[in-house]
């Protein structure tokens, strides 16, 4: 007798081919509706579901293979006398074979436009039964989900190949492939922040060379549904594969640049933190500046720009080693010239905002964190002046800068800055002064220093910062406050008669 194979497939590609193929080693094909027309269409000679089931697809589809003799047929443990005494009693034949492949419930939620009532009709119910199903009894059934996977089974099948071990691969591959389909249900019906189980839905993007480091394995992963602004969604025009530690560094240097969208940027950065940082009214003025903030640690770095780069930056560049520059486009002449370097990666890549309702997660040992991101753009309307001493209008627009920068550098972080670029980065001490004193020892012998201030992301838990700061030329500084030796720090910037500001909102990243 034939074997059973159960055809029901939303992307029919590949359908009719797999089906003949089938055919031809004895299988008889079942299907549904729409995948019955197309195999008829095409010279397979399958049956329909309804010749098996005896009941007609009702309910504008949503009823099809929902059926015990369906089911039955799938489930039955073949080396069970009383399944298969069962099975013989209802005339039910096992169905050795399920292919499925889903409504698309992802593609279609991301229309523009989409209804409702479109989005609910396009949750498959009687797809996801048959692969759970199939896989359940993954021991006797094939369950094939994956266009991508027809060929391999074919060959397997002719190779007999066909071991346990690719059966349970299959049935992993389909009930993954159900979770991840219902994980997008469930976010599109609430899209609730915390909620009581976290189903994340990522797809590979690719296996990595290596890790962090060359003895750890990893691979590339994006959000199943991806946000707009996002590495996921830029082009690479030239240069080998991003590495782990590169996309992590990109990333972080998407973020600093998203904080300063209406002016020519260009951020550098290196091992998670800003080297330079330059803001300037056209892009070469705003390499420049964030070249000179830091020109040794920019070699081998990450460099963001938010315009399009032109000859003139490109050239400067190039003049230097860079692992990797991001930008909106390259002018034709640009990309020449930086592609004249073999390793270099270019990337362009869309800039815009950071999705408001995104979420960070990160790993701890057996668990995670989420939480919602720090898209608090600091304002010098957000700032209390504490100390007698006012900070000039150019200081304010600075000190709010700084307080820009310093929310994306490691804790405890200071920076030293004026107000269109850094001077010098304090990054990653485990305590405030010696983060004070890299700052200001990288920003003392720069051009701009007489008009630095100094930004720090938390309270200065007694005055010494500000000492330091004040008997080194600072002449403001911005902190949230909150500490409980505040009035330290105040007297002190009042005692050295400089001009201290609470922001009043702490930006640790640690
Ligand atoms: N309702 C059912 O019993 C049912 N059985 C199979 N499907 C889906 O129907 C689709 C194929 O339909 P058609 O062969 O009519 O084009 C597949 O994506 C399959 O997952 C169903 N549709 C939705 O639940």
């Amino acid at each position: 007798m034939k074997k059973l194979a159960l055809l029901s497939a939303y992307d029919k590609t590949g359908i009719v081919e797999f089906a003949k193929k089938l055919e031809a080693r004895n299988f008889q094909v079942i299907s549904t509706g729409g995948t019955l027309k197309k195999l008829l269409d095409n010279g397979v000679k399958a049956i329909a579901v309804e010749d098996i089931t005896n009941f007609q697809e009702m309910l504008d589809g949503r009823v099809k293979t929902l059926h015990p003799r369906i089911h039955a047929g799938i489930l039955a443990k073949r080396d069970n006398p009383v399944h298969m005494k069962q099975l013989s009693a209802e005339n039910i034949q096992p169905i050795d074979l399920v292919c499925v492949n889903l409504y698309p419930f992802k593609a279609t939620i991301e229309k523009p436009g989409v209804t409702d009532d479109e989005a609910i009709e396009n949750i498959d119910i009687g797809g996801p039964s048959m692969l759970r199903a199939a896989a359940k009894n993954s021991q006797d059934v094939i369950v094939l989900t994956d266009v991508n996977d027809y060929d391999d089974y074919i060959e397997r099948y002719d190779d007999n190949k066909l071991d346990s071990k690719y059966h349970r691969h299959l049935a992993a591959k389909a009930f993954r492939q159900t979770a991840a389909y219902d994980a997008l249900i469930a976010k599109y019906l609430t899209n609730e922040e915390f909620p009581d189980k976290l189903t994340l839905t990522y797809e590979k993007v690719e296996n990595m060379r290596y890790g962090e480091n060359s003895h750890q394995q990893a691979a590339y992963y994006k959000q199943a549904i991806s946000e707009k602004y996002s590495l996921a969604n830029a082009k690479q025009l030239h240069g080998k594969a991003l590495s782990y530690n590169n996309i992590r560094d990109a990333d972080a240097a998407l973020r600093v640049i998203a904080e300063f969208p209406n002016q020519p940027t260009v951020v550098a950065l290196k091992h998670m933190n800003p080297c330079g940082i330059g803001t300037a009214n056209n892009l070469l003025d705003a390499w420049q500046e964030a070249f000179d903030a830091d020109p040794i640690s920019i070699f081998g770095g990450i460099i963001v720009l938010n315009r399009e780069v032109d000859l003139a930056t490109a050239q400067k560049m190039h003049s230097i080693f860079l692992e990797i520059v991001i930008a909106p486009s390259f002018t034709d002449e640009a990309y020449d010239v930086l592609a004249k370097k073999k390793n270099i990666r270019l990337i362009t890549l869309s800039f815009g905002s950071i999705d408001q309702n995104g979420h960070d997660e990160v790993s701890v040992l057996g668990g995670m964190l989420v939480q919602n991101r720090d898209l608090l753009h600091e304002e010098p309307a957000n700032f209390k002046v504490v100390s007698k001493v006012n900070p000039t209008a150019d200081q304010l627009k600075a000190l709010a800068f700084g307080q820009n920068v310093v929310k994306h550098v490691k804790s405890n972080a200071i920076v030293v800055t004026t107000d269109t670029k850094t001077l010098g980065v304090g990054a990653g001490q485990m305590n405030r002064i010696d983060s004070t004193k890299i700052a200001i020892d990288k920003a003392q012998p720069k051009a701009g220093y007489d008009k630095a201030i100094l930004a720090s992301d938390a309270f200065f838990p007694m005055d010494d910062c500000v000492e330091f700061a004040a008997k080194h030329g600072i002449k403001a500084i911005v902190e949230p406050g909150g500490s409980i030796k505040d009035q330290a720090s105040i007297d002190k910037a009042n005692e050295l008669g400089i001009a201290l500001v609470f922001s009043g909102k702490r930006h640790f990243k640690h």
